[in-house]
């Protein structure tokens, strides 16, 4: 027989009986916890059988302590209420990932007034959490503008010892702004915690290349991180997670986070290069004097490095090749392609830092292009594993290549593009640079025999 009881917690834990209480989980019954959305005290009400115990974590984000207490219903006395002292307490537990704030609040769902329509909530986790290109793009996803209005998400964000208070900062931004599709906010600094059963990983965590740093300094430091965050996923995430990585060099931190996740499709996993595609389509919209929802078709070939290929050859606008709206080929050829692949940094030198805002708004696009439908006939530009790929680009790299979707977050790389000779001895150089960032990380990938044999210093978008 179900007894309802009081539980209250106390003893030690009461250094908790303040409003910094959150979380109430699992009890050791199995019984899930039906905590009121308001609830904010060290009161709990639970269902609990004669003689069952239920153990009753609380975690607290103010003072970075939790405790354990037990609540049982006496079987002598069924309405009487018994609470034992908590077996453990942690002061410095910051490395767990934790609910945060409101999100601890445990609730049943169906007692919510939610539209009928809702789906299955979709975990996201996102790495650099507290960095400037999560800031504009957290509070995208939570506002429903990238996986829809009827689609709950969660967000697990990970961040470092050095980041965790700005991380926690972040997520009461995130819980002030009363998303309604948000359920949940964890945060943590260990990828094996944060990366649990994520659906999404948007890789954006990275060190930035600092003075006197070698590109292949670089390669390094950055496919360390990789290499980590590809081996958490592989264990923990959801076995067909989508993975977007953000952080530079992206193409070859995707290869190495794909080559440490054998678990995970490798076709799953994306290098960012809608951002240069977006602005080769400004580029192109200014020159071609039309708004840019007129230009179509805009490949950005290999790697998101100055090495980068903007595909004027095949882009259209209105609908028409570009070659025949925009006739000054020199322009194309001379101007165009050098501005797109060195825009990041062109806005560096205004702002004095990289692109952060619009760097969010491509990450929110190429989300959203694997989970809508592509217009008929058009396409657009991701960084994909390229074994079996049509155009005869090496194999065992990641390259950025023109897709379509079915909108299921899937892709298929669309074929039969027009690859003249200007494309094809530019599209060679880049396909050269990823093979020497591949010999650069050998070591990261499983391959013996690697050799880090870049001579000429190629630059991120963002470096002049
Ligand atoms: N592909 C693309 O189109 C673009 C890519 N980028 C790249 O995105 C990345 C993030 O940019 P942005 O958000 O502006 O950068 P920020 O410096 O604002 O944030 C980056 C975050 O990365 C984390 N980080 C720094 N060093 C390390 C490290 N050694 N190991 C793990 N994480 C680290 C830090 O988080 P914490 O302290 O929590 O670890 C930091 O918050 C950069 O690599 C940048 O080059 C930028 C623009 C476009
Ligand atoms: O180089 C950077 O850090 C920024 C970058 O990738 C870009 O703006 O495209």
């Amino acid at each position: 027989m179900a007894t309802a009881t009081l539980c209250k917690v106390a003893g030690p834990v009461a250094t908790f009986a303040d409003k910094s209480v959150k979380t109430v989980r699992d009890s050791v019954g199995g019984q899930k916890l039906t905590v009121n959305r308001s609830f904010w005290g060290p009161t709990l009400r639970l269902k609990l059988a004669l003689g069952e115990r239920a153990e009753v974590r609380v975690f607290s984000r103010r003072s970075s302590r939790s405790g354990i207490a037990f609540c049982a219903v006496a079987p002598t006395s069924p309405a009487q209420t018994s609470v034992e002292q908590p077996s453990t307490t942690s002061t410095s537990d910051t490395t767990r990932t934790e609910c945060f704030g409101v999100f601890c609040v445990t609730y049943d769902l169906k007692e919510d007034e939610r539209p009928r329509t809702w789906k299955k909530t979709v975990r996201i986790a996102v790495s650099g959490a507290a960095g400037a290109i999560s800031n504009h793009l957290l509070f995208k996803l939570a506002s429903g503008e990238v996986f829809g209005p009827d689609q709950p998400i969660a967000l697990n964000l990970l961040g470092s010892v050095k980041s965790r208070e700005a991380l926690e900062g972040v997520a009461m931004e995130l819980e002030d702004s009363l998303f309604p599709l948000l359920r949940e906010v964890n945060i943590g600094i260990e990828p094996i915690e944060v990366f649990r059963d994520a659906d999404w990983a948007l890789l954006i965590g990275a060190k930035p290349r600092g003075p006197g740093m070698e590109r292949a300094d670089l390669l390094d430091i950055n496919g360390q991180i990789f290499a980590e965050q590809g081996k958490a996923l592989n264990e923990v995430a959801s076995p067909n997670v989508k993975v977007l990585v953000v952080g530079n060099p992206c193409n070859t931190n995707a290869l190495i986070a794909l080559k440490n996740a054998p678990r995970i499709p490798a076709k799953n996993f994306h290098a960012l290069t809608r951002l240069d595609e977006n602005r080769a389509k400004c580029q192109l919209a200014l020159k071609a004097g039309v708004f840019y929802d007129n230009v179509s078709n805009v490949t950005i070939w290999g790697n998101h490095s100055t090495t980068q290929v903007p595909d004027f050859v095949n882009a259209k606008v209105h609908g028409k090749q570009v070659k025949d709206v925009i006739t000054d080929h020199k322009w194309l050829e001379e101007e165009f392609t050098p501005r797109v692949q060195t825009r990041g940094g062109a806005l560096i030198k205004k702002w004095g830092r990289s692109s952060a805002a619009s760097t969010a708004v491509s990450i929110a696009d190429a989300i959203k292009s694997l989970i809508t439908p592509t217009p008929e006939g058009d396409w657009f530009s991701s960084g994909v594993y390229t074994n079996g790929n049509p155009y005869g680009i090496a194999e065992d790299i990641v390259f950025s290549m023109p897709c379509r979707s079915k909108g299921d977050g899937d892709y298929e790389i669309v074929p039969h593009l027009l690859i003249d000779d200007y494309l094809y001895t530019r599209i060679k150089k880049s396909e050269e640079e990823l093979i020497s960032e591949k010999k650069c990380v050998a070591h990261l990938i499983g391959e013996s025999g690697g050799f880090c044999d870049i001579t000429e210093d190629t630059m991120l978008p963002g470096e002049m």
